[in-house]
């Protein structure tokens, strides 16, 4: 579904993404992990065609991605930080993309407007929303068109515990409907029940891609968390990275 070939960007003189090849197929849940700056939004924006590579090939469903960005409608992409026109109202913003996308009502997944109740404020411009409240409207909007392949990058940071377990529980639907789905978060224990692969990044390099059962296997570990630092344990930097993702994950479930 995603085919991925000795993908390379540079920003500059920093090489973010370092020679990347994968590939995606459906009904698999990658979780992009690693370390902040380690290239995850750029590898996303790249497969959405809004960073421009220096090299490689990326082919969605058998055709590789170039100027015609058609592609995208079997996208749905919910972005870390959300832009969107600070005067539009929520409700102007869902019937604008319809109109884009020219889908009928019938083809629409409303199921998280509704349950985000996104309707009740409708009427608020986006520039008064709070940041939560803009993260449900891009998770809206990401699921809305019904898209073969999920894009999520970080999409629950920001969330109340309620909002973001209902999130989790849309996630995993539609992992069952077979979708493609890539997500990033930097926490873990979210990714645990969805997760059905991991690719790890670091400093523009894939150190792996491994299916979630495998890692399990090698490491004896049933926490992505634990799985990732006891393979990464030769690897100092990474594994100090872990061990403080490891800390802080405990230290919030003893709060
Ligand atoms: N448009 C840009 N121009 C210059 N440098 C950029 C640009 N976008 C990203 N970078 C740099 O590329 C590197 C990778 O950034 P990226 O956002 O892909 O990391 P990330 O793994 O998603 O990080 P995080 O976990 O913090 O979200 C960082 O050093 C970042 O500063």
């Amino acid at each position: 579904m995603i085919r991925i070939e000795n993908l390379k960007k540079k920003f500059k003189r920093l090489q973010v993404l370092d020679d990347i090849n994968a590939l995606f197929t459906e009904g698999q849940v990658v979780s992009l992990i690693g370390p902040n700056g380690s290239g995850k939004t750029t590898l996303i924006k790249t497969l959405l065609g809004l960073v421009r590579p220096d090299a490689g090939k990326i082919f969605i469903n058998r055709q590789q991605i170039g100027n015609d960005p058609a592609y995208r409608e079997h996208i749905g992409y919910m972005p870390q930080i959300g832009r969107y026109p600070d005067n539009m109202r929520v409700g102007q913003l869902f019937t604008m993309m319809k109109d884009i996308r020219m889908k009928t009502e019938a083809a629409l997944d409303t199921d998280l407007l509704v349950k985000f109740n996104l309707a009740s404020i409708f009427d608020k411009p986006m520039r008064t929303l709070s940041g939560g409240t803009r993260q449900k409207v891009s998770a809206a909007l990401a699921f809305y068109f019904n898209p073969d392949i999920l894009i999520l990058d970080e999409p629950t940071a920001g969330l109340d515990p309620l909002s973001s377990e209902i999130l989790k529980a849309k996630i995993m639907e539609e992992k069952q409907k077979n979708k493609l789905i890539l997500i990033t978060s930097h926490i873990l224990s979210d990714l645990d029940d969805l997760t059905t692969h991991v690719m790890y990044l670091q400093e523009g390099k894939m150190i792996f891609l491994k299916g979630i059962e495998q890692l399990r296997k090698e490491t004896g570990e049933e926490k992505l968390g634990k799985a990732i630092a006891r393979i990464m344990n030769g690897e100092k930097k990474s594994a100090l990275w872990i061990d403080e993702v490891l800390m802080l994950e405990t230290n919030n479930q003893s709060n």
